[in-house]
C-alpha cells in the first residue's frame, strides 16, 4: 500500500471534490459519518455501543476543516442518541474555514431543536405530574479563548481531538498549546481525528519542546500518514486506526511514492508456490558463518529459523565448541567446524568453497576478536553474493568503515538502532534518521532493514517498506537471529533481496503475533517465533488463522 504525503492526499481530496463530484461540506459529513461508525461500532473504540454512557464525550475543534469534522461527529452523534456531548471550540485565530462555519450553525440548530423537544416533553411532564422530567441528551457548545475557559476532565470523559488536522503549518502556541498540555495531563482516553494535533504529518523537528496531543487512538483518513511509521511518534498517535472516506481511487493509486506499507496481499503477491515435483535442490544451500562460546544459542536460532523458512540444504560453519551444540539441535543442518575452539577464526575449506551456496548469512553471536575480525574481512572479500549481515558483523563493519568497498552489492543489513547509529551516524529526528537511511541505500547499494515496532526497510533504488506487523513480546534477545536465518534461507531460495526483505520481516512479525497471541508477550521467547513460522506461512498461503 502507498503511502501518501498529506500534500498527496489533500489533492486527492480536490480531485474527489471536482470529479466524483460531492461538495467539501457533504465530503466532511461522509469523512465524519466514518468516524461516527469507529467510535460506536469498532471494538477498540472506548464509545463501543454505548449510546446512554455516563461518560462525557468532550470534542475540542478548531477553526479549520479539522474541527469541522469535529462538529460534524458531534452532530451525528447526538442525532443517534448519544446521551453526554459538550462541543468546544477553539478560537485561536479570528477566521474559520467556510465549513466548519457552517457546521457551527449546523449544530446549533441540533442544539435548538433538543432544546424545543425537552421544554415541550417537560410541560407535558408538568401537567401530568406537576414535576419536569430530566431529558436524558446533554448537548452543549462551548467556545475557548482563553486557559480561563478550559472546562475539567475527568477520567471517565472521552476527549476527541478536532483542534488541528493536516493544514497545521506551524508549532501550536499560546493557550491552545497550554490547552494541549491540559488534556494530555488528564487521565481521560483521547481520539485524535486525523492525525494528533501538533503533529506534522511528515518531518517534525524540535518535537520534545512542542505541544502534541498524546491520544490513545487516531482515525486516520485514507491511509497512514509518514509521521505514523516512526516509533518515537507512536506516543503521539497511539494505535492508528485507517478510516475510509471515499477519496478517489484511481487518483490515489496514480500519485508516485516511494513510500510503501506492506500489506498480507502485498506477501502473498511476492510468495511462491513450491512445484509438487521439486526437490531439495530446487531451494537452494544456505551458509550461516555464526556463532562462538556462550552465544552458541544465537547460532541455532539462525540455523533453526533458516530450516523452518524452506531453504533446501543448510551448512553452518561454527567453532569447535558449537559442534555438538549445532548437531543435537538441529540434525537437519549440516555443520562444518572452524580451526579454533571458541570463535571463527578462518572461514576453512569446505566453506570457502563459496560458489556452492546460493546464500550466505553471517554476522549472529560472532564475537569481535581479532581473528574473527580478520575471517569477516576474507569473507567480504571473497564473494559478491549479496550476503545478510547482522549483529557483531554490522559492529565490525561500523569500526572498519573502508571495508565498505568489499560488502557485495545488493546485501541485505539488519542493524537495530544502535547499530544502525554506529554504521552511518545520529540523525536530529525520525524523519532526519529515515532520509539517511534511504541515502546510505543508494550510496552503498545495500538494503537496509532498521528493526523497530514498525520496521523501515530502504532499498539500493530509493524505496521505502514499512512492516507493521510484530509486538513488544519479540522485544527479547534472540528475535534478531531469527530473522537472520529466515532471510539468509529465502535469499537462498532465489528471491530477489527485495523480496526477501519484505517477505522475511512480514513473516517474522506475523509469527512473532501469533506466538503471542497464544502464549502472551511476556512468556513467549525467539525460538517461539521460530514455531509459529509454519502457522504464518500457511495464514499467507491459505489465510488460515
Ligand atoms: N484531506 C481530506 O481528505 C479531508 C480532510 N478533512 C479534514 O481537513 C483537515 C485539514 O483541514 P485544514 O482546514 O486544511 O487544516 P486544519 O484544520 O488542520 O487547520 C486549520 C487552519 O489553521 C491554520 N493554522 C495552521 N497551523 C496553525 C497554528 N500552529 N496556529 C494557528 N493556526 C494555524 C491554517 O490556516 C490551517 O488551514 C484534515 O486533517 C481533515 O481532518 C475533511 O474534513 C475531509 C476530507
Ligand atoms: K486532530
Amino acid at each position: 500500500m502507498k503511502i501518501l504525503t498529506a500534500e498527496q492526499i489533500r489533492q486527492a481530496d480536490q480531485y474527489t471534490i471536482q470529479n466524483e463530484p460531492i461538495s467539501s461540506i457533504d465530503l466532511m459529513e461522509r469523512a465524519a459519518s466514518q468516524c461516527v461508525d469507529w467510535l460506536l461500532y469498532d471494538e477498540d473504540s472506548p464509545l463501543g455501543y454505548c449510546f446512554s454512557f455516563d461518560k462525557t464525550l468532550k470534542i475540542f475543534s478548531g477553526m479549520g476543516n479539522n474541527g469541522g469534522d469535529g462538529l460534524v461527529i458531534a452532530r451525528l452523534l447526538a442525532e443517534k442518541g448519544l446521551s453526554n456531548i459538550q462541543v468546544f471550540i477553539i478560537n485561536y485565530s479570528d477566521k474559520y474555514s467556510p465549513d466548519c462555519e457552517e457546521n457551527i450553525k449546523r449544530l446549533e440548530k441540533v442544539i435548538q431543536k433538543l432544546e424545543k423537544k425537552k421544554n415541550k416533553s417537560n410541560k407535558k411532564a408538568t401537567l401530568a405530574t406537576r414535576e419536569p422530567i430530566p431529558t436524558q441528551q446533554h448537548l452543549s457548545l462551548h467556545y475557548i479563548k482563553s486557559v480561563s475557559d478550559f472546562p475539567e476532565i475527568q477520567a471517565s470523559d472521552v476527549v476527541i481531538d478536532a483542534i488541528f488536522g493536516s493544514g497545521l503549518n506551524k508549532p501550536i502556541k499560546d493557550f491552545t498549546a497550554q490547552l494541549i498540555a491540559y488534556l494530555n495531563h488528564s487521565k481521560a482516553q483521547i481520539i485524535a481525528i486525523d492525525i494528533p494535533s501538533g503533529l506534522f504529518a511528515e518531518n517534525n523537528e524540535d518535537i520534545e519542546h512542542r505541544a502534541i496531543i498524546k491520544a490513545n487512538h487516531t482515525l486516520t483518513f485514507e491511509g497512514y500518514k509518514l509521521a505514523f511509521l516512526y516509533d518515537q511518534n507512536y506516543v503521539f498517535t497511539g494505535k492508528v486506526h485507517i478510516v475510509h472516506i471515499g477519496l478517489d481511487k484511481n487518483f490515489m493509486g496514480q500519485q508516485a511514492s516511494d513510500l510503501f506499507l506492506l500489506t498480507k496481499q502485498d506477501i502473498y503477491k511476492k510468495l511462491k508456490v513450491r512445484p509438487k515435483t521439486a526437490h531439495k535442490g530446487n531451494f537452494g544451500h544456505a551458509l550461516l558463518v555464526v556463532g562462538s562460546e556462550g552465544k552458541m544459542g544465537a547460532a541455532v536460532l539462525s540455523a533453526k529459523a533458516c530450516m523452518r523458512t524452506g531453504v533446501g540444504l543448510l551448512t553452518v560453519h561454527v567453532p569447535k565448541c558449537g559442534y555438538n551444540i549445532m548437531q543435537t539441535a538441529i540434525p537437519e543442518a549440516m555443520v562444518v567446524v572452524d580451526k579454533k575452539k571458541k570463535s571463527i577464526s578462518k572461514i576453512c575449506r569446505e566453506s570457502t568453497d563459496l560458489e556452492k551456496y546460493t546464500a550466505i548469512g553471517v554476522g549472529c553471536g560472532l564475537g569481535k576478536g581479532e581473528k574473527t575480525v580478520q575471517a569477516f574481512h576474507d569473507l567480504l572479500k571473497s564473494t559478491s553474493m549479496p550476503m545478510v549481515i547482522d549483529a557483531d558483523g554490522l559492529n565490525i563493519l561500523a569500526e572498519n568503515l573502508s571495508w565498505w568497498d568489499f560488502v557485495p552489492k545488493h546485501s541485505i543489513l539488519t542493524p537495530h538502532p544502535k547499530e544502525f547509529e554506529r554504521l552511518f551516524g545520529r540523525a536530529n529526528n525520525p524523519y532526519l534518521r529515515h532520509q539517511l537511511q534511504i541515502a546510505m541505500s543508494i550510496q552503498r547499494q545495500v538494503f537496509i532493514i532498521l528493526k523497530g515496532a514498525t520496521t523501515c526497510i530502504t532499498t539500493p533504488e530509493g524505496k521505502t517498506y514499512f512492516n507493521t506487523q510484530g509486538n513488544a513480546g519479540m522485544a527479547t534477545g534472540g528475535s534478531g537471529d531469527v530473522l537472520t536465518g529466515i532471510l539468509t534461507s529465502l535469499l537462498a531460495q532465489g528471491y530477489t533481496p527485495e523480496e526477501a526483505c519484505c517477505i522475511g520481516t512480514y513473516l517474522h512479525g506475523t509469527s512473532g503475533n501469533m506466538a503471542a497471541k497464544r502464549l502472551s508477550q511476556e512468556a513467549m521467547i525467539a525460538g517461539d517465533i521460530i514455531k509459529y513460522l509454519s502457522k504464518a506461512f500457511r495464514s499467507l498461503h491459505y489465510g488460515e488463522g
